[in-house]
Order: C-alpha cells, then structure tokens, then sequence
C-alpha cells in the first residue's frame, strides 16, 4: 500500500480548547544533554514547562520521554553511568547542582509511574507516610491532610469509610489515584507522570485524565503518553520528541492540527512509531 492511500487523521483536539496565554517557566531545560554511559540519549532539549500548565511528551519509542522526565526529579543519580550536562532550573535552583538535596527536590517535583505502585500499608498510611517523612504534625493535623491529599486524587468519597483497609485491597484506578494523592500529600509545585493510564481501563483513565485537568490548577504537570488522543485531551503544550532531539514544542491544538515539522506530522497521524 502505498503511503498516501492510507487513510489516516491526528486526534481531534477538545472542540473550543484555545491555547491559554503562556505561563511564566516554572521548569527550564536550555541545552540539556543526557547519556546512557556512552550512549547520547538526549541532545540539547531546549523547552520550558509553564507554570500550572499540562505539557504533554510524545513520540515513538525509545525516543527519549521517559529519560528527560526522569532528569526533572533526578532519578538518574540513583544509577552509576548515567550523567546529564546543560542547564536544567526549577524556578532559579539548577536542579543538576550535585549538591541539591535530592529528598527536598523529590518533595518539589513528585512523580506517578506507568504502574500502580501502593505501599503495603493501609490507605491512610500510604498518605501519612511520605507526609511524616517532611513534617512533625500532630493527629488531627495528619487526619486533616489525608482528607485533602485524598479529596485531591478524587478518591475520598470511596475511601472515607475504610481508610484502615491495604491500599493493596483498591481496583487499579484507585490505586493510582492513590498514588496521586499520596505525591499531593506533600504539596510538591510539579508532578510528573510516566504513562499513567497505561495499565489502566478506559473509565478509569477518564478519570486520571479529569484528575490532571483539575490538579493543573494548582501544579505543574509535565506526562509522558503513548496515547495522541490523551495528549490532546489533557494538555496544554505538547512536546514531539524523534532520536532523542526535541524536535516541535508548541501550543497542543497547534501541534495536533498544524505541526510545523513533517515527522510531527507523520507520527500523529499514525504513519510511524
Ligand atoms: N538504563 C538504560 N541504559 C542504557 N540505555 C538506555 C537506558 N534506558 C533507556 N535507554 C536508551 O535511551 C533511549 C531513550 O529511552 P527512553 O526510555 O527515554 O525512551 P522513551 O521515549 O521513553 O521510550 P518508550 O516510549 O518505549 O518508553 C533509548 O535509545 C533507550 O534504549
């Protein structure tokens, strides 16, 4: 078949969604280069992520998304090998100073991976736990942030009645709204999410993806998405990605309706990746 005879179209981007005016950079990459060892993985990433805006990152696989979102909270320093040079800020803080307090910067920058991943404690704990980790607060206090952490992952209304029971004992989409109320819990300013709907049902994923609209008012959102019809959905700017180089960055109804680039183009409409 040749490519022209396939009939393929980008996903449609939410009727009446106008880009919202730009945000003041709450994350900024500027020559950002990251390696495996001796493998170039990232090569100068030049972006910003917008103060409580939604940036989505897509591109096949192996194209590096995953990587750079993993730079924003450091999780490559737990690997011996893995360096990345350039300039990468949050606010004013270079976030690869070899010296910044990883513990405080993971309480700045939290993160949901692709899997539900509930400690194996109770619903409550799960939300106490990483709180008490920051803070000394007292009983009512601690019962009083739970609440919120669990009313901002939109899970309070089917928890409050057993907050004693294993978060372990909660379907797949509850666990990861666990998971994000417990990465609110500690009030970080960026939340980053690797495939978070990736292991999960479709009602399940309207509802993460519901979640992420509403917690963008509050936070900056960075996630990481095989799915083009969910990055239309969620986002505010979205992030093509191809070989490890950033290849368009721009407003997501642009990019879904208008890509400047032809790789753009081609990937959403599906004639790769
Ligand atoms: N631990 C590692 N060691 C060596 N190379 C790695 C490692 N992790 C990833 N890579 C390589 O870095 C590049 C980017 O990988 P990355 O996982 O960031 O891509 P991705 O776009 O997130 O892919 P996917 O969509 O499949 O998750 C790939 O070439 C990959 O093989």
């Amino acid at each position: 078949m040749s490519e022209m005879s396939i009939s393929v179209s980008a996903p449609t981007v939410h009727p009446g969604s106008q880009p919202l005016p730009e945000a003041p950079a709450k994350v900024t990459a500027r020559n950002l280069n990251f390696y495996y060892g001796e493998h170039h993985a990232l090569k100068n990433i030049n972006l910003a992520l917008g103060t409580n805006r939604v940036t989505a990152f897509i591109g096949p696989s192996g194209c590096g998304k995953s990587t750079l979102l993993r730079i924003f909270n450091r999780m490559y320093d737990l690997y011996p090998g893995q360096r990345a040079t350039g300039q990468l800020l949050l606010d004013h803080t270079n976030m690869l100073d070899p010296k910044l307090d990883l513990n405080l910067l993971r309480a700045r920058v939290g993160m949901v991976f692709q899997k539900p991943t509930p400690f194996p404690m109770t619903i409550y704990e799960n939300i106490a736990f990483g709180i008490r980790l920051y803070e000394k607060i007292s009983k009512s206090e601690m019962d009083d942030r739970v609440e919120k952490a669990l009313r901002g992952g939109a899970l309070w209304n089917e928890v409050k009645d057993k907050l004693n029971a294993s978060g372990l004992s909660l379907s797949g989409g509850q666990q990861q709204r666990l998971c994000i109320a417990r990465t609110v819990a500690v009030r970080p300013e960026v939340i980053l999410f690797d495939e978070p709907c990736s292991a999960l049902d479709p009602i399940s994923t309207a509802k993460v993806e519901e979640l992420i609209q509403e917690l963008s008012e509050n936070y900056t959102i960075a996630i990481v998405t095989h799915n083009m019809q969910q990055a239309a959905r969620v986002s505010d700017k979205t992030a093509f990605m191809y070989l490890g180089e950033l290849i368009e960055f721009d407003d997501t109804s642009k990019i879904f309706t208008s890509p400047s680039d032809r790789r753009t183009q081609d990937y959403i409409t599906g004639r790769f990746g």
